[in-house]
C-alpha cells in the first residue's frame, strides 16, 4: 500500500480493522486535549448544511449507516475524523463549527466544508464553500471567544485534508480556469503549497503543534473523473500525475515545517500509494462505480434512490467519496502509522 512500508504490514493493519468493521472503544480515555478538523467534503460533517451550495448532503441516502442518519457527512456512515476521534478516545464525535456552542472549542471543532479548497476561487462552480483561509479565521474566532489557552491548544490534535477541489473543481474544470491557463501542473502544485505553508505557519502561531496533513488520493480514479476525463475506463492519468506532484511537495512541506517551527510535529498521510487491488483481499471488490444511485453527469447521490445492498464491498459511496469501510481502514492505518511519515497519528496524541 505504501512506499517504504511492507505490503504485509498494510494487510495486517487493514485485515484487523476490516474484520472488525468498526472501531473498538479505547480503554485509555481521551488521548489529546482537544481535536480540530479542517478540510473539504472528505472531512465535512455538516458545515455545508447551512450554505447556499450544491455541495450539501443532508438528505437520504447519505448517512444510511450512521446512527443519526443524514448529518451532512459525504458518506453512508462515519468519515475519517469520526474514526480518528474514536481511536483517540474521544467519547463523542467532533461537532461541526456551524451551530456549535462557543465552549465546544475547548473539546474540538470541525471546520471542514465540501468544495473547500486551498485557493479562494476553487469550487466557485458549486456555490458557497469555506476555503482553508476562512476555516483558519473561524478557528481563531472560536478559540478566542472560548478563551482556550495556548498551552491547551499545544496539546490538541489537528487533521487537515484539503487540495482535491483545487484540482477537481478548479485546475481540471472545463472550460479551463484562470489557474489552468496560468500554471503548468508543477507550478500549480507549488503555488498551492506556498499558500498551505502560510496557513500552517498561522495555525502554529495559534498553538497547533500536532498536525496530520492528508495527501490527495488518486482522484483520477474516482468514477466522476474516469467518466469525464478518463474516457470511461481505468483512471485519468493526467489528473493522477498532477496530484502526485502536489503530494511530493506536501511531504517536503511537512519536513520543512518540522525543521522550522518550534515544537512542531507535522506528519504526512499517504492516500495515493495504494490501489484498488489492496482492498480486494478484504472483500472490498467494487472500485469502478458508486454504491448509491448517481444521475448521469453528477457526482452526488440522487435523493431517496436505491443504494447497493452491501456497502462493505464498495470503495466509492458516490462518484467522488469513499464508503465508511474505506474511511475506517484509512483512519486506522493513519492512526497506527502504516500510511504516515514521520509520525503516526497515535504518536501525535501521546
Ligand atoms: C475529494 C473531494 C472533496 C470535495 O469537496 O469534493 C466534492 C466534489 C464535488 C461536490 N459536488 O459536486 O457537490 C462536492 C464535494
Amino acid at each position: 500500500m505504501v512506499e517504504g512500508v511492507s505490503k504485509a504490514l498494510w494487510v495486517i493493519v487493514a485485515t484487523v480493522f476490516v474484520a472488525a468493521a468498526a472501531v473498538l472503544p479505547t480503554a485509555r480515555g481521551q488521548q489529546a486535549a482537544c481535536y480540530f478538523v479542517f478540510g473539504d467534503s472528505v472531512f465535512d460533517n455538516g458545515n455545508n448544511n447551512v450554505l447556499n451550495t450544491v455541495a450539501k448532503v443532508n438528505y437520504p441516502p447519505y448517512g444510511i449507516d450512521y446512527p443519526l442518519g443524514p448529518t451532512g457527512r459525504f458518506c453512508n456512515g462515519r468519515n475519517i475524523p469520526d474514526v480518528i476521534a474514536e481511536l483517540a478516545g474521544f467519547s463523542d464525535t467532533i461537532p461541526p463549527y456551524a451551530g456549535a456552542s462557543a465552549t465546544q472549542a475547548n473539546i474540538g471543532l470541525n471546520y471542514a466544508s465540501g468544495g473547500g479548497g486551498i485557493r479562494e476561487d476553487t469550487s466557485q462552480n458549486l456555490g458557497e464553500r469555506i476555503s482553508l483561509r476562512r476555516q483558519i479565521n473561524n478557528h481563531l474566532s472560536a478559540i478566542t471567544t472560548a478563551a482556550v489557552p495556548r498551552s491547551k491548544l499545544r496539546g490538541c490534535l489537528y487533521t487537515i485534508s484539503i487540495g482535491s477541489n483545487d484540482y477537481l473543481n478548479n485546475y481540471f474544470l472545463q472550460p479551463p480556469t484562470a489557474a489552468r491557463l496560468a500554471y503548468t501542473p508543477d507550478q500549480f502544485a507549488k503555488s498551492l503549497i506556498l499558500r498551505y505553508r502560510i496557513y500552517m505557519t498561522e495555525l502554529h502561531v495559534l498553538g497547533a503543534r500536532n498536525v496530520a496533513l492528508f495527501g490527495l488520493g488518486k482522484i483520477g480514479c474516482t468514477p466522476r473523473v474516469v467518466a469525464s476525463l478518463g474516457g470511461g475506463v481505468g483512471c485519468a492519468e493526467e489528473v493522477n500525475q498532477a496530484v502526485a506532484i502536489f503530494n511530493t511537495n506536501l511531504k517536503a512541506l511537512v519536513a520543512d515545517l518540522n525543521n522550522q517551527l518550534p515544537g512542531a510535529k507535522f506528519t504526512f498521510v499517504d492516500l495515493f500509494s495504494g490501489n484498488a487491488q489492496d482492498f480486494a483481499a478484504f472483500g472490498i471488490t467494487v472500485g469502478d462505480r458508486a454504491c448509491c444511485t448517481v444521475n448521469p453527469g453528477e457526482e452526488l447521490c440522487a435523493a431517496n434512490q436505491p443504494v447497493c445492498p452491501d456497502r462493505t464491498k464498495y470503495i466509492f459511496w458516490d462518484n467522488v467519496h469513499t464508503t465508511e469501510i474505506i474511511n475506517a481502514v484509512v483512519a486506522n492505518a493513519a492512526f497506527n502509522g502504516a500510511i504516515t511519515s514521520p509520525y503516526s497519528i497515535s504518536q501525535l496524541v501521546n
